[in-house]
């Protein structure tokens, strides 16, 4: 087992995600598919990272390896400072579809990592029960959904949904936040509502954020850094600082710099030149 200490990852002192000289090859033999070239990437504890590429360029395989639901073929892969497949580090994940079990109500719902993630599990049961649904209910207010801790799944809409799968994924407070194109099947407008709630939850409590999109409107907004990566077998070719001041507007992404911006980096992805912004990034 690698330590801090005796790899790569005691030159990163305050580095929430380590990836070092990482590749993923899935299958083997005739079948296997290099899924993620070699790769180095350093998220500092707190900063917001969005990750925009290609289809199938490895995105949501950097996001599987950052959970520790997949082992790195080369390389390493660290979180919070432990080599990811030591020990599972505490992270909060979201995907593009909230699925959640309809049996549950949208609290309890909310509250399932709090049974499942040590140390939480165990006051559960406990004297903790009253504070977890407090905790729950006070996460639902944050994001605009006050009194819907008791309905149903099936009781909200898609938007609701992705709100509470936020707070599921924020409820036993991870540093780490892992979010696959968590707002990719929303109409435009939930979508930008979204991301001012999410950019409120960041600038509450900043925990290290990593985000997958396809919108390069929704990575400029809510990113610190933009990382753009090549066709598969992706690597990333492009780590581009956002500056933008925060709090950040939708009004704001119409601005000439902001859509410079948008420009570089769609070029970078489509190999265009820089006039040609159009609807395919977005
Ligand atoms: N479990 C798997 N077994 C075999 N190949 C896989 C597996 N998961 C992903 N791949 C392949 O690895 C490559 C990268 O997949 P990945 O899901 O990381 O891409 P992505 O950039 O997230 O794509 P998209 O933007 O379309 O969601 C793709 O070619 C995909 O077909």
């Amino acid at each position: 087992m690698n330590t801090a200490q005796n790899t790569p990852m005691g030159r990163f002192d305050d580095a929430a995600i380590v990836l070092e000289d990482t590749a993923v090859t899935y299958g083997r033999g005739e079948t296997a598919t290099r899924a993620l070239d070699t790769t180095s990437l350093v998220l500092r504890d707190g900063e917001f990272v969005a990750l925009v590429g290609p289809s199938g360029c490895g995105k949501s395989t950097i996001l599987k390896l950052a959970a520790g639901l997949l082992p790195a073929s080369e390389g390493y892969v660290f979180v919070g400072g432990r080599e990811i497949s030591a020990r599972a580090a505490r992270v909060g994940i979201a995907f593009q579809n909230a699925t959640m079990l309809p049996w549950l109500s949208v609290r309890d719902n909310i509250m399932l990592p709090l049974k499942i993630v040590s140390p939480f599990k165990a006051g559960y049961r406990s004297k903790k029960a009253t504070e977890y649904r407090e905790r729950a209910d006070a996460l639902l207010a944050q994001v605009g959904l006050d009194g819907f801790g008791d309905k149903y799944p099936w009781q909200l809409s898609g938007g609701m949904l992705q709100r509470a799968s936020l707070c599921r994924a924020l409820i036993h407070e991870p540093r780490v936040l892992l979010l696959d194109e968590p707002f990719g099947a929303l109409d435009q407008f939930t979508r930008e509502e979204l991301w001012g709630i999410l950019q409120d939850l960041w600038l509450d409590k900043k925990p290290t954020v990593l985000l997958v999109t396809h919108d390069l409107r929704e990575a400029a907004y809510l990113a610190s850094r933009v990382c753009i990566m090549s066709p598969r077998p992706g690597r990333i070719v492009e780590d581009r600082a956002v500056d933008f001041q925060r709090p950040r507007t939708v009004a704001r992404t119409y601005d000439n710099d902001f859509i410079k911006l948008m420009q570089d980096l769609r070029a970078l992805i489509t190999h265009d030149g820089p006039n040609t912004v159009g609807s395919a990034a977005s």
